[in-house]
């Protein structure tokens, strides 16, 4: 049954060449299993079926099958025995099973069914099922129930979004220790003036701690993937600067955009500029027709995601149809002249710290220069913010 000749697998690992193989109890699961990803052959002992299915690389399905960097990434984790873990992503359940030794509970989010009902069989073998809930959905678009800590080898092609959820979302908890791609790592790890600091850096140091782990050899997964990992630790600071965080993520996003050109540079730019002309009027037009002045970073919760009426062109009476172009002229001499106050006109934003960027971003609000769209709702300019 086992094919790997590295490490000494339990009974249910069979994984080569990207398919998986066990033995599930007959009744129980093989019947959802089967169909067009997954076969079951008869000649297993009455009750069982083997079960065979493909792991999908879209899915980012690379098991974790080394136990010595399971036992090293609960140690970095520093799991408390009175925790409620959140696993992203526990496919067939080897670190889910290390979990469940080690705290009180493990909430666990996977987005493919056949995963599920592999490892809530292990678990069941194992005898652990009253402290495991699953939730069978897509972790970006499900709301995380409470949880203290996050531990997970998650899948690489969400990375950035769910990290961005984790941070700027609802939930407070004390960390999460998360396997990456080495080279993602090294970005979010990134300090100003390093040549892979970037907008995700940037923003995620706003708010949280990051601290490097262990690198991960692509050999301790199966199938083998093309790229090493890392584990990397996220704890979010007690303490967030007071600046509005949608009016920050989309500062952020113009300075990065061209993390190279110096801020001069990227506030001449003709579109650029007449987008964030655009964005000012409307953010002062806002307000003042706004009852309650301009929504602060308390919002930042906001679940309303819709867009297509959000994206309507503004109306009439809160912008003027036409920017004449002496007017963004005279927009331009004004970002120019802060940038100039602060000595910042020839300087990349890769080099500066948030410390800087946050004075700067005061400095041009206090201008009457404003960055975030004030017609979309503020979840829907934090879920671009990232991408
Ligand atoms: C890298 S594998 C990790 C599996 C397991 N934790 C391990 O270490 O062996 C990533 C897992 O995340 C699941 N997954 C992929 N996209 C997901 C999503 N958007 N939400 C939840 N789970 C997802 C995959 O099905 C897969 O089981």
């Amino acid at each position: 049954m086992l094919t790997s000749r590295r490490f000494q697998l339990p009974k249910l690992y069979d994984v080569s060449r990207g398919l998986y193989r066990c033995t599930l109890p007959f009744h129980f699961h093989v019947g959802r299993l089967r169909g067009k990803q997954a076969s079951a052959s008869d000649d297993s002992p009455e009750g069982e079926k083997e079960i065979e299915f493909r792991l999908h690389k879209s899915k980012g399905q690379h098991l974790l099958v080394n136990p010595r960097v399971l036992d090293n990434i609960l140690r970095e984790a520093d799991v408390r025995r009175t925790d409620t873990v959140l696993e992203i992503g526990p496919g067939t359940g080897n670190l889910t099973l290390k979990l469940l030794e080690a705290c009180r509970r493990v909430v666990a989010v996977e987005i493919d069914r056949r995963m599920v009902a592999v490892l809530l069989q292990r678990v069941a073998d194992h005898g652990s099922q009253q402290k495991l809930t699953v939730i069978q959905k897509d972790a970006l678009k499900v709301e995380f129930p409470q949880f203290d800590i996050v531990v997970a080898n998650i899948p690489y092609g969400i990375s950035s979004p769910l990290i961005f959820k984790l941070v700027y979302g609802e939930s407070r908890f004390r960390s999460a220790t998360l396997l990456l791609q080495h080279e993602f790592a090294k970005r979010l790890l990134a300090n100003p003036g390093e040549s892979e600091y970037n907008r995700l850096a940037a923003n995620v140091k706003l708010v949280a701690d990051v601290t490097p782990g262990f690198k991960v050899s692509k050999r301790d997964f199966l199938p083998i993937p093309k790229v090493d990992s890392s584990v990397v630790t996220i704890r979010p600071k007690a303490q967030i600067p007071d600046v509005n965080i949608a009016e920050w993520l989309a500062f952020t996003r113009t300075c990065f955009g061209k993390k190279n050109k110096t801020l001069g540079a990227t506030f001449k730019q003709k579109r650029k500029l007449a987008e964030i002309f655009r964005t000012s009027m409307e953010n002062e037009m806002n307000k003042e027709c706004s009852v309650d002045g301009y929504r602060d970073n308390q919002n930042i919760s906001d679940k309303d995601d819709s867009s297509e009426e959000d994206t309507e062109e503004p109306t009439e009476d809160c912008l003027p149809a036409h920017a004449v172009e002496s007017e963004i002229s005279l927009f331009r001499e004004k970002i120019i002249r802060v940038l100039r106050s602060c000595g910042f006109e020839d300087k990349r934003p890769s080099k500066l710290s948030n410390g800087n960027l946050l004075h700067l971003l005061e400095l041009l609000n206090d201008a009457g220069v404003y960055f975030r769209d004030c017609r979309k709702p503020q979840a829907e300019n934090h879920a671009n913010a990232m991408l």
